[in-house]
């Protein structure tokens, strides 16, 4: 993989405070174009907090100290619709259904996103997303897995070099949720990852960092962590995804035999 020197994304001692409470604390790290980071946590680890931060969309009530740079700029005090489209980043999130516009089909709001360079081919785009012939639908006439993949669609087709995906495959089955990593792979943007399931992380990823209650606990090469884990709440985590994979195998041989 050729990195380019400048991150796209630089997260630099980002806090985020409800009150007196801490609830991200000192959280940094770097992604370069070219480059796909999970962030993994467990449930109420601040994976949400952190996806609402970078994409300008904290809830009211939360202080925010730190940096985030998007391709240079300070965005950290810059609500979505404050930033320039140098500071802007693309988000596809876990509820896919409220991302879309009920009233439009998935074609026009396709469009809306991919601007006229692609108009001429959004049924290529949607066939090799295995979207085949869903254009002229509405987003209530499709399944939960395909509007998370119109969802991945829209946000690989925005002009934002960057990509925070907060959970979007958390709700679908095994099928749907390749189908969607699958076009995460695709895409051209650099990609932050956000995911308390290892498995899905190991196979998109190729760094991650680790976030324990608001604390990035330990970040390396996928490789690295997955092989030797320096934090008992990572080793904890692997054993788990270790135990159902293996799950998974036995279930697979009692079919077999
Ligand atoms: N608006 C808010 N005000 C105060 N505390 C909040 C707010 N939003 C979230 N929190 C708290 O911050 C912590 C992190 O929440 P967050 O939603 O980021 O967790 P998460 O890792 O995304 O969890 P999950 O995987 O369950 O969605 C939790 O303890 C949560 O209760």
């Amino acid at each position: 993989m050729i990195l380019s020197e400048q991150p796209v994304l630089q997260v630099n001692n980002l806090t985020l405070h409800a009150g007196q409470k801490i609830l991200i604390d000192d959280l940094s790290f770097l992604l370069y174009a070219g480059e796909r980071l999970c962030l993994l946590g467990a449930s109420g680890s601040g994976k949400s907090l952190t996806a609402q931060a970078l994409t300008g969309t904290l809830p009211p009530g939360i202080t925010v100290s730190g940096e985030i740079l998007v391709n240079g700029i300070d965005v950290a005090h810059q609500p979505a619709l404050q930033r320039s489209t140098a500071g802007r980043v693309a988000a596809i999130f876990q509820d896919s259904a409220s991302a879309l516009h009920p009233l439009f089909t998935v074609a026009k709001q396709l469009k809306w996103v991919a601007g006229s360079a692609q108009q001429g081919s959004l049924s290529t785009l949607l066939d090799a997303a295995g979207l085949h012939g869903l254009g002229d639908r509405y987003p209530g006439e499709l399944s939960g897995g395909q509007r998370q993949r119109i969802c991945a669609l829209m946000a690989l087709l925005s002009s934002s070099n960057v990509l925070v995906a907060d959970e979007p495959t958390t709700a679908l089955d095994v099928v749907a949720q390749q189908q969607v990593t699958t076009l995460l792979q695709q895409g051209k943007q650099a990609l932050l990852f956000i995911t308390h399931d290892i498995a899905v992380a190991a196979r998109l990823c190729q760094r991650v960092v680790i976030l324990e209650q608001g604390v990035a606990i330990e970040n390396g090469s996928m490789q690295r962590i997955l092989r030797s884990p320096q934090q008992p709440f990572t080793r904890t985590l692997i054993a788990a995804a270790r135990q159902n994979s293996d799950l998974i195998l036995t279930a697979r041989q009692a079919l077999a035999g």
